[in-house]
């Protein structure tokens, strides 16, 4: 199988989470747009989708299926999004495709997250795969020379704007022993918007793709 095709798999048993007559919030990236594609076929036992991007609610849309404010919602019984990095406490690196920011807001109110990934990005440690931190423009600078003292090698991500009109630094070489740690660290850089470590709320259901089918963990 492809990664694509793994990618597919993981994110169509997904929808086995899918709570009848709920809302379902959703992630960004390519693992997610099968969800969605896959989402589409039983849009009619959901109320509607919470979107983590622009991007994920424009391919929403384009199948018809209601996007809510979540500031209208009080309960949301699962988010479903892919990951840069998955490690086996299931803390992760997200924000490859830049929507970390949007993520973790919509993950925060969800009861469950619902990891899917192919079997390439479970890790240990996390690092590999550069961290991404979201930065007011302004401070990008300052952030940079407080992430190279963490022993980072922070890189502008070019050409690119977040959804909330902001800059990404890709940080690489991070040594990453404790995610929390390093989580709540990066937190309190002022001009950091967030971080794409997701240890405070990592995922609680890892759906893993490999050659053997979907492997289906749940947090210890
Ligand atoms: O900002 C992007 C998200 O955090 C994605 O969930 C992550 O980058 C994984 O993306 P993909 O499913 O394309 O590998």
């Amino acid at each position: 199988m492809t990664q694509d095709e793994l990618k597919k798999a993981a994110a169509l048993a997904a929808l086995d989470y899918i709570e009848e007559g709920s809302i379902v919030g959703v992630g960004t990236g390519s693992t997610v747009n099968h969800f969605i594609d896959g989402l589409a076929g039983i849009k009619s036992r959901i109320r509607g989708a919470i979107s983590s991007s622009e991007a994920s609610a424009r391919r929403l849309a384009a199948h018809g299926i209601p996007l809510l404010d979540l500031n209208d919602v009080t309960e949301l019984p699962v988010y479903v999004d892919g990951a840069d990095e998955i490690d086996s406490g299931f803390s992760m690196i997200k924000g490859g495709g830049g929507a970390l920011t949007r993520e973790k807001i919509v993950a925060a109110v969800a009861n469950r997250f619902v990891c899917i990934c192919d079997a390439s990005k479970l890790v240990s440690p996390l690092g590999r795969f550069p961290l991404p931190v979201e930065v007011i423009p302004m401070a990008r600078a300052q952030v940079a020379r407080a992430l190279a003292a963490l022993g980072g090698e922070p890189r502008l991500r070019e050409g690119f704007v977040t959804d909330n009109g902001n800059i990404i630094l890709d940080v690489h070489g991070l040594s990453i022993t404790d995610p929390l740690a390093l989580e709540n660290r990066i937190d309190q850089i002022v001009g950091v918007v967030t971080n794409g470590l997701f240890a405070r709320r990592g995922a609680d259901m890892l759906l893993l793709a490999g050659a053997g089918g979907v492997e289906r963990r749940a947090r210890r």
